[in-house]
């Protein structure tokens, strides 16, 4: 047993010798027993960073770990939940929830997979092949969750559900996760459904983690603050209307914070920051929600990103 279900030093991935770098330089490590967001733009590398964790992909450099070792020697205690469902297409889906069983002796937990496929209507005799899309995620879940697993890697396991699937859905995994204490990590778009169900976030953007940490500690790192800019004036910008984003760090009265993102309208001045110290007193202050500071480091692939440099560092 151990505390860190997976962690990953400078873990980098390149689709052919001369492909471009699908994920580098990836260094986190995510405690056991959370639920962790994988959230980032098309093409950020959150595909590739599980299928690496579930030991379908081979790393071109450094190493990531799952439950203590290689992905490959914990297979059997993780559950994947790949982006486009594989399953087999000829089976019904209790020839397939009997595949699973066969699969899995010892661990396979008939009544959970049952009871996620008997709450979508689903006829046992059906082919999954004339399953609808969100017919069949609701048994590529029922096979990942009858594993039993430790750890559970889903890759957008939410986006063709509809909305009382998706609550139903996500209600059991959090379940799962408080009773059994399974380490979930599941990537998604919807940021604003993440914020009540998970505790951890990997931002994964340009092939690189831009943020990873309990969400609590980054939102506290960050401060949303609003001023009125006594140096910059209505087109101080260059702009004609005196409304511009700014790049980070641009702005010397957010000097020495770290800026993620700012706006300058006329002489109001808004900003998310990592404080560096304390903030000015004229200042004023909110924490921001995690969909805002998910979107301020999505607009500004440039902002500084704050991960531990070391997977041991994360765990103070
Ligand atoms: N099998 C592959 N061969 C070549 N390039 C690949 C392969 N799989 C992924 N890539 C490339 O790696 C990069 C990361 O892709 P990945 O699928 O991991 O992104 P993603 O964050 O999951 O995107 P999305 O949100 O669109 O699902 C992309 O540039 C993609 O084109």
């Amino acid at each position: 047993m151990t505390d860190t279900a997976m962690a990953a030093t400078a873990l980098g991935k390149r689709f052919g010798r001369r492909g471009g770098w699908a994920l580098r330089d990836c260094t986190f490590r995510l405690p056991a027993g959370r639920v962790c967001a994988v959230v980032g733009p098309n093409g950020a590398g959150k595909s590739t960073l599980l299928a690496l964790a579930a030991g379908l992909l081979a790393p071109t450099e450094g190493r990531v770990t799952v439950l203590g070792g290689d992905p490959a020697s914990a297979r059997a205690r993780v559950g994947y939940v790949a982006q486009d469902k594989p399953l087999y297409p000829q089976l019904s889906v209790a020839e397939t929830l009997r595949v699973g069983a066969d699969l899995n002796p010892g661990r396979w937990d008939a009544e959970t997979a049952g009871r996620i496929v008997a709450a979508g209507d689903l006829d046992p005799g059906k082919k999954i092949r004339s399953l609808s899309g969100g017919q069949r995620t609701r048994v590529a879940l029922a096979l990942a969750l009858g594993k039993r697993p430790e750890l559970l890697l889903l890759d957008e396991p939410m986006a063709d559900l509809d909305p009382l699937a998706r609550h139903e859905l996500m209600g059991t995994l959090m379940a799962r996760a408080a009773q059994y204490g399974t380490t979930i990590v599941m990537s998604s778009h919807v940021v604003a459904e993440l914020e009540d169900s998970c505790d951890h976030l990997l931002l994964v953007g340009g092939g690189r983690v831009r943020l990873a940490g309990e969400i609590d500690d980054l939102l506290a790192a960050h401060t949303r603050v609003s001023t009125t800019a006594g140096s910059t004036g209505p087109t101080a910008d260059g702009s004609p209307d005196g409304s511009a984003d700014s790049t980070p760090g641009g702005l010397p009265e957010l000097a020495p914070h770290t800026v993620v993102e700012s706006r300058v309208t006329g002489r109001q001045l808004t900003a998310l920051v990592r404080p560096a110290g304390p903030l000015a007193d004229d200042w004023r202050t909110s924490t921001p929600s995690l969909e805002e500071l998910v979107l301020a480091y999505l607009r500004n692939p440039q902002a500084a990103p704050l991960t531990p440099t070391e997977p041991e560092e994360a765990a103070v």
